[in-house]
């Protein structure tokens, strides 16, 4: 049996454990008769737990280098290892099952099929693993339940809020429990008051599951919740900053 101390000592390693790594990443993009070089030599490491973002001025390369930590693209030269998987090593088919079972997306569109109801929507990423009926029915209840949206389950989007829909795609994303969730502009199309509430989902579901959370954004509102800010500037980490945790 465990005795209290090693338990501790076990969380505290999982609580370590590196998610990404990133060394000396360059991503150059075919430019009229040349190349545009959008990200020039990218060195950063995130752990299990991390609520972190990605911030700078539109150009700066944010997009493009979560693209490349969610295997949508693939590194030109140098190497980003996601959940020890090397992305620019993977197959289509490898890098289509890490994102399946390991990661989930929100985007500042929401991007929610208008046709399905809400639990149709979120009850998508589990059609794609192997879960009974049963199984995806509760646990598309309980993503509703940390969004608050039980009572719009048979609902569609085009019935929504903004701020709905968004609560929608969080379900989405987090109804598998990825260990990563990145999340690119996740309140660009919102107020502040719905911007507020989004955030503090997302913090309380990454305090609660370990999740790990990494954002692209330019939005003051996000950048007030991060705990680690790294500022990218022209293709490159300007400077990194890490918010002191109250206990
Ligand atoms: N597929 C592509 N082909 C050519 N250039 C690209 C491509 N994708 C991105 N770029 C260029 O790379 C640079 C970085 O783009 P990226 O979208 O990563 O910036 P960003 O910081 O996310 O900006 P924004 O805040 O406007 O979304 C930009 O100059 C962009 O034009």
């Amino acid at each position: 049996m465990l005795g209290e101390g090693n338990i501790v000592q076990k969380n505290k390693k999982s609580m370590e454990k590196s998610v990404i790594s990133i060394r000396q990443l360059v991503k150059k993009f075919p430019a009229g008769k040349g190349e545009f070089t959008a990200l020039k030599g990218i060195d950063l490491e995130f752990n299990t737990g991390e609520f972190a973002g990605l911030i700078g001025p539109s150009g700066s390369g944010k997009t493009t280098l979560l693209n490349i930590i969610g295997s949508l693209d693939v590194p030109s030269t140098g190497e980003a290892v996601v959940l020890g998987s090397s992305i620019g090593e993977l197959s289509a088919r490898e890098a289509a099952r890490l994102r399946k079972h390991s990661l989930g997306f929100i985007f500042q569109s929401y991007n929610l099929l208008a046709v399905h109801t809400v639990f149709e929507n979120v009850e998508f990423p589990l059609l794609l693993l192997d879960y009974s009926a049963s199984e995806r029915k509760k646990m598309v209840q309980e993503a509703l339940e940390w969004v608050g949206l039980t009572d719009k389950t048979d609902s569609r989007p085009p019935k929504l809020s903004g701020g709905e829909c968004q609560r929608v795609a969080i379900a989405r994303a987090m109804v598998k429990k990825p260990s990563l969730v990145l999340a690119d502009e996740p309140t660009a199309n919102l107020d502040a008051d719905n911007s507020h509430h989004i955030l503090k989902t997302m913090e309380t579901l990454n305090r609660e599951l370990n999740t790990t959370f990494l954002f692209a954004t330019h939005d003051e509102k996000v950048i007030g919740y991060l705990r680690r800010k790294i500022f990218l500037k022209d293709g490159r980490v300007d400077k990194e900053e890490w918010v002191k945790q109250t206990p």
